[in-house]
């Protein structure tokens, strides 16, 4: 019988499934893709459209409406990487994604790679699915407990995870159990996530609104009345100062005083009673401080004044994939879609989630400054892997000999990182890898969730070597990319500008004759009566710094120069305090235009621009206050100078003068603080100080760089297009102005107007949220996205929909 079982094998050989050896060694762990990015030669989708239906007509019938069910039985490339949002409201600025691109063409081609994420779209009220086919984890981080972190010993795995036959299904994401996300159609403003965020602003005068983006991940939530004044913040009246913000601030702690103080209590063990009687309790307080607003208007903030920022349909469910679904997302848009402001919302969130353990969630960015915005740290430092040149294996063993590194990478579940245009491809690829090896599970950077941002149309990562040889690679370009994200979402509403078509053609690199007329006619100088002056944005540092100095030249009256104390190693300071924020010295007179360079609290934060007004010591400013006051009562007046006069006698340490600043807000409020030195540092990995500089946190900002400027929103800007170098530069210098009436360009050439052809094919690929809400509406998206099989050759990794022809033309790309 043995024997006839052995002739019968012979005869028909098991089939061998074939392993394309080139496409897995591009893999680094190859089982556990989540998603693939096509080969650049990639064939269109249309081609691969009627391939598709040619060889698999009668292998898909009925599987062309499959579930997801069915989709997540696909194998090892299970999809792309794009889920559609929910419709979201067609406000005023809502303009579909066909329309961002004007007349562009360039998305004209049928992109190749389409959402197979989610065979089927849910609003977020929906429970998610398990869609992807990835390996089975090792081991989670939860397997660690805070002491094992510390004893954990690193092995390299004695072989990588081989390709599974039947790959296992990916751990569903745990979704919240006890109440399903909102609804991705219904706008939630921010205040509504948490009872606390009822509580109204608190009272204070009115801060500089132009650039105050990008600050801690709270800065638009409003502040309790209860918080107390930070230090150095105490505006002196003026007369655009309330004159009764005594009144303000005593029915303020009138308010705080008169109601019973909460018992503070652990979220976990407040009942559900009892968090509905919190959230009473505090509307009843709003309503109250409403009413005092309305009687000063003066006195509202910024943030009053603006009213709430409530997430449009497409960022909530957003947020939504990522707090709530667990999923690693993407989400990109042109400039001023609302990306920061997202990641605020998703940081607060994350945050609130992970409260019990708030290292669980790790804020970082490419660069200091865009790390700085969002209240994190660098990707680089995150890592601990110093500046990332050496292979996978010394990056690992440089972390293992870190503990604080260490213990980062066990800890973190989710992983934000920001400003992503400026991500090496090649550094995101070791991360991955050593996520996986320090983590020791095999998934995507050790199964951490990825919530990542950006616009590849702005600033590219900066080249490396001294001759900068090596062209960048952009993080999309990197071979874990695709495996590393569940979803890819376009943000197409434009918040910053009510017209973004000259932008968007700019974007894309193709600009009609039309708009080059147009640009060119925004040549004309600006001038403006109210003292805020327009911002000049430079590619080089070396022409910021020029045109500031002139500007201070121009300007009369005492210079206050101040030096920055640095410390550390002499032998390497002045190394790494070369490309720090905050100057060696900087020159100031009154009338100076500033910009602030670090967070002071939530709404004067780094990029706040403003005007030095005057110089004072710390103790006169103090109480400057009741003194200036015109409207106060002489006998106040000397009472307030009396304590005045005791306070400077006590406080007699430092006498020296530093500027105070005016920083404006649009309407012509003004807040006034003194800027006094703070501390920059830069830490080993192991957290040793190398080096630190106490220094003024302000800059001239006459003029600021384009890097320095990305993320910013101005009012009024100035760009000399004259010397842009690089790819994207035009692009994000112009984004920043809100109008074209603040927005003055000199020396605008098409030819200067370059987008990155990589970036435009990256783009191109997206399937488009809006064309999957175009199907969603149809009630036919589950009809047509099928996951294509995996060849045998294992080549082709990019998944495919079958669409007809009205389909494909909703398919649009975000650029
Ligand atoms: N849901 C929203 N409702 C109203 N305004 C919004 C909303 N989202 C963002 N904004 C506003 O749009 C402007 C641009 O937002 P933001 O800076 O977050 O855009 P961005 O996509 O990060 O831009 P960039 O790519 O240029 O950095 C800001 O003034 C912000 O307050």
């Amino acid at each position: 019988m043995l024997k006839r079982a052995n002739q019968a094998a012979a005869a028909n050989p098991p089939p061998r499934p074939a392993v394309n050896n080139a496409a897995l060694a591009k893999q680094p762990f190859p089982s556990s893709a989540r998603s693939s990015v096509p080969p650049k030669s990639s064939p269109s989708i249309a081609n691969m459209f009627a391939k598709q239906s040619q060889s698999q007509q009668s292998a898909v019938g009925s599987q062309s409406r499959a579930t997801a069910t069915t989709t997540t039985a696909a194998p090892l490339h299970p999809h792309s990487v794009n889920v559609p949002p929910p419709a979201p409201p067609r406000s005023s600025n809502y303009k579909p994604l066909a329309s961002l691109y004007g007349n562009s063409d360039s998305f004209k081609e049928e992109p190749d790679m389409v959402d197979l994420t989610d065979s089927t779209p849910r609003l977020p009220s929906q429970p998610s699915q398990p869609t992807k086919a990835v390996s089975t984890p090792y081991f989670d981080e939860n397997n660690y407990s805070d002491d094992d972190l510390d004893e954990m010993e690193f092995h390299f795995p004695s072989a990588l995870p081989t390709v599974p036959s039947n790959p296992p299904q990916r751990t569903p994401p745990k979704v919240k159990d006890e109440k399903p996300p909102a609804s991705g159609t219904s706008v939630l403003s921010w205040s509504q996530s948490s009872p606390s965020h009822f509580e109204p602003p608190r009272p204070q005068p009115v801060v500089n609104q132009q650039a105050s983006k990008r600050s801690s991940p709270d800065d638009t939530e409003p502040a309790p009345v209860t918080t107390k004044k930070a230090k150095r913040q105490l505006p002196w009246p003026s007369s655009v100062q309330p004159a009764n913000e005594d009144s303000q601030s005593q029915s303020a702690d009138t308010d705080v005083t008169s109601q019973p103080k909460p018992k503070p209590t652990a979220i976990w063990e407040s009942s559900e009673s009892a968090v509905k009687a919190q959230k009473k309790q505090l509307k009843t307080h709003l309503k109250g401080s409403a009413k005092t607003t309305e009687a000063s208007p003066q006195t509202t903030t910024s943030s009053q004044s603006k009213g709430p920022i409530n997430l449009s349909a497409e960022q909530q469910y957003v947020k939504t994939l990522v707090v709530d679904r667990g999923q690693s997302v993407f989400f990109t848009g042109p400039a001023g879609t609302g990306k920061s402001v997202l990641m605020r919302a998703i940081i607060h969130d994350l945050k609130k989630k992970y409260a019990r353990d708030p290292e669980r969630v790790a804020v970082t960015a490419s660069t200091g400054l865009a790390a700085c915005n969002i209240g994190g740290m660098t990707l680089h430092s995150f890592a601990g892997i110093g500046l990332g040149k050496e292979d996978v294996n010394t990056l690992v063993k440089k972390i293992r000999r870190n503990p604080k590194a260490k213990t980062r990478w066990a800890k973190t579940k989710v992983l934000i990182i920001d400003e992503v245009s400026m991500v090496d491809g090649e550094l995101f690829d070791k991360l991955s890898q050593i996520g996986r090896i320090i983590r020791n599970n095999g998934r995507p950077w050790g199964g951490i969730q990825l919530v990542i941002t950006g616009d590849f149309f702005q600033l590219p990562p900066v080249p490396e070597g001294a001759g900068k040889e090596r062209e960048s690679k952009f993080a999309f370009d990197a071979a874990t990319w695709s495996m590393s994200i569940d979803h890819t979402i376009g943000l197409t509403e434009v918040f910053r500008q009510r017209d973004p078509g000259m932008l968007n053609e700019m974007r894309l690199g193709k600009i009609s004759d039309e708009t080059v007329r147009s640009f060119q006619a925004l040549s004309r100088p600006l001038t403006f009566d109210d003292g805020i002056e327009v911002t000049e944005l430079f590619p080089t540092r070396q022409e910021v710094d020029s045109s500031n100095q002139r500007r201070l030249k121009a300007l009369t009256g005492k210079v206050y120069r101040y030096d920055a104390i640095d410390t550390g190693d002499p032998k390497i300071r002045d190394r790494l305090l070369a490309n720090m924020m905050a100057p060696p010295s900087i020159e100031l007179k009154k009338g100076a235009q500033v910009m602030l360079i670090k967070n002071m609290d939530d709404t004067l934060v780094n990029g706040s621009l403003g005007t030095v007004v005057g110089f004072m010591t710390e103790a006169t400013f103090e109480m400057k206050a009741g003194i200036d006051d015109s409207e106060m009562e002489s006998d106040a007046k000397r009472r307030v100078r009396a304590f005045t006069n005791a306070l400077s006698e006590s406080s007699k340490t430092d006498n020296k003068e530093y500027p105070v600043v005016a920083f404006h807000n649009v309407d012509g409020v003004q807040r006034q603080i003194l800027c006094v030195p703070e501390d920059w540092k830069v830490e080993l990995p192991t957290g040793e100080v190398q080096a630190a500089r106490k220094q003024l946190p302000l800059i001239l900002a006459w003029a600021l760089s384009i890097h320095k400027a990305q993320g910013q929103t101005l009012e009024r800007v100035k760009v000399d297009l004259g010397k842009v170098f690089e790819k994207g530069q035009a692009y994000v210098a112009l984004s920043r102005a809100t109008t074209k009436q603040g927005l003055q360009v000199l020396n605008f050439q098409k030819s200067r107007v370059m987008a990155h052809p990589r970036v435009v094919e990256f783009y191109n690929k997206l399937y488009s949220a809006e064309a999957a809400l175009k199907k969603k509406a149809a009630g036919s998206i589950t009809s047509y996205t099928v996951k294509q099989p995996v060849p045998a050759d294992g080549s082709a990794r990019n998944p495919v929909s079958l669409l007809d022809e009205d389909e494909e033309e909703t398919m649009t790309a975000y650029g």
